[in-house]
């Protein structure tokens, strides 16, 4: 077994089984602490939800608290392993969740046999939360579950490997196409995947300036063109009028390669044939579309990302769903619309220009420095001033764009 496959195994099992657990938050010592918070008094604040839901913000942990819910059907780009298998992963979000943002969060793991039941499912448990994160649903379904949803539910629902992953991704994009010296609009980009991440990060890309015209999406069967009898309505929004089919008839002169696909889909000779200063997202998790090591020596002028941890350039959804939350909790939105993403996507790109702390250096030992440029392109997931950056942001935008209930900013510790 590999070390970190070990390492990981004992980190799940170890001390006790999982990554989280639920803590109290009320003194349970007494039985007058009983008498208040269970029989009788629990009665009284029961009878001030029921004459006002609102107080349910009041007297709950609803407002601070986000369920993670899958149906196991795109783990990372393991793919579809079932509900149960996805709960570690779920249960890493909580994590991340809990440490980044003080948010409380709990993994919910559906099996289901149509959307319609899925989507029942949690618009009936729904109003438990202050927000719904879905994860790892797989496209085309995740579409119209997150759509229904979003309509059927009062809290903000959020499908975080479309719109997560999409305002990293145009974040660290933004950066890595300035630093290249290059302008989002004239950009070359080519897509590998058109699932739920690829489509949503191909959208996001087109309102922060991308040509739709430049865009090539490939999937399994190659380029999506017109000419395609077998496209979803989704991947139909980007098919190209072209004769080119494949990887190596599309990265001939691209700038940017985006992989939200799965493990080694792009060699060395593919990315040898990209324009001079290219960049090149490569995000499946865990394994990216080409090994950094590969890339880099087919050639010394391209930005390279991933979606993991341990190499530079961590291009992940991390960076934004903890923060995009606290946001919204904060002001009590009512959703989480274009205006909170678009500030969410700013914000992150903003705070990689900005000198980084000592702190967050301390938990890369293999790093000696941190500045902006083509190796630091994305703030770290552990640098605490993407809480009150990206929160500040998204709740200010939530407040202008009028879904806030709560219509002034709560301080953010700088
Ligand atoms: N770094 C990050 O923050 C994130 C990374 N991801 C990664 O993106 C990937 C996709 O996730 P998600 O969109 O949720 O999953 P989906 O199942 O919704 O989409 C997967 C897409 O990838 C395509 N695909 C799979 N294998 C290949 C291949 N060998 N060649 C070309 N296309 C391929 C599929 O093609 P077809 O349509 O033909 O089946 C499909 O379009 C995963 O690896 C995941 O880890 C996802 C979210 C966040
Ligand atoms: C990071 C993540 O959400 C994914 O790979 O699915
Ligand atoms: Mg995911």
């Amino acid at each position: 077994m590999s070390d970190i496959r070990q390492q990981a195994l004992d980190y799940h099992e170890f001390p006790i089984p999982g990554k989280t657990a639920v803590c109290l938050t009320k003194p349970a010592e007494t039985s007058h602490d009983l008498a208040l918070a269970y029989s009788p008094g629990v009665a009284e604040p029961v009878r001030e939800i029921a004459a006002n839901p609102d107080n349910a913000y009041r007297y709950t942990n609803k407002g601070n608290t986000v369920a993670v819910i899958t149906n196991g059907t795109a783990i990372l780009g393991l793919g579809n392993l079932g509900p149960l298998a996805s709960k570690p992963v779920m249960e890493g979000k909580a994590l991340l969740f809990k440490h980044f943002a003080n948010i409380d969060s709990t993994d919910i793991e559906i099996t289901h046999n149509t959307p319609e039941e899925f989507i029942n499912t949690v618009a009936a448990i729904a109003d438990t939360f202050g927000g719904i994160n879905l994860e790892d649903i797989k496209a085309p379904e995740c579409f119209v579950i997150e759509r229904e949803l979003i309509a059927r539910c009062k809290v903000p629902v959020f499908h975080d490997d479309q719109h997560g992953t999409a305002i990293v991704t145009a974040a660290g994009m933004i950066n890595a196409l300035e630093i290249q010296g290059k302008l989002i609009s004239d950009a070359t980009f080519v897509c590998m995947g058109a699932g739920a991440a690829a489509i949503a990060c191909m959208t996001m890309l087109v309102k922060c300036g991308a040509n739709r015209a430049n865009i090539y999406m490939l999937d399994t069967k190659g380029v999506i063109h017109s000419g395609r009898t077998d496209l979803n309505e989704y991947k139909a929004l980007f098919a190209n009028d072209t004769d080119k089919r494949t990887l190596l008839d599309v990265i001939k002169g691209a700038d940017v390669f985006l992989g939200l696909s799965g493990p080694d889909v792009i060699g060395a000779e593919e990315v040898a044939l990209m324009a001079d200063k290219p960049v090149i997202f490569a995000c499946s998790n865990p394994d990216p579309e080409i090994k950094p090591a590969l890339a880099h020596a087919t050639r010394s002028d391209l930005i390279m990302g991933t979606g993991r941890s341990d190499y530079p350039n961590q291009v992940n959804n991390v960076l934004c769903f903890p923060f995009i939350f606290r946001g919204a909790l904060d002001v009590r939105a009512s959703c989480i619309n274009d205006e909170m993403k678009i500030a969410a996507v700013h914000a992150i790109a903003a705070l990689a220009k900005e000198p980084v702390p000592a702190s967050v250096l301390k938990a890369y030992p293999n790093v000696t420095s941190l500045s902006f440029g083509p190796e630091y392109v994305l703030p770290k997931p552990m640098d605490p001033r993407l809480l009150p950056n990206v929160a500040r942001a998204v709740a200010q935008a939530a407040i202008d764009s009028g879904v806030a209930a709560i219509p002034t900013l709560p301080k953010y510790a700088d």
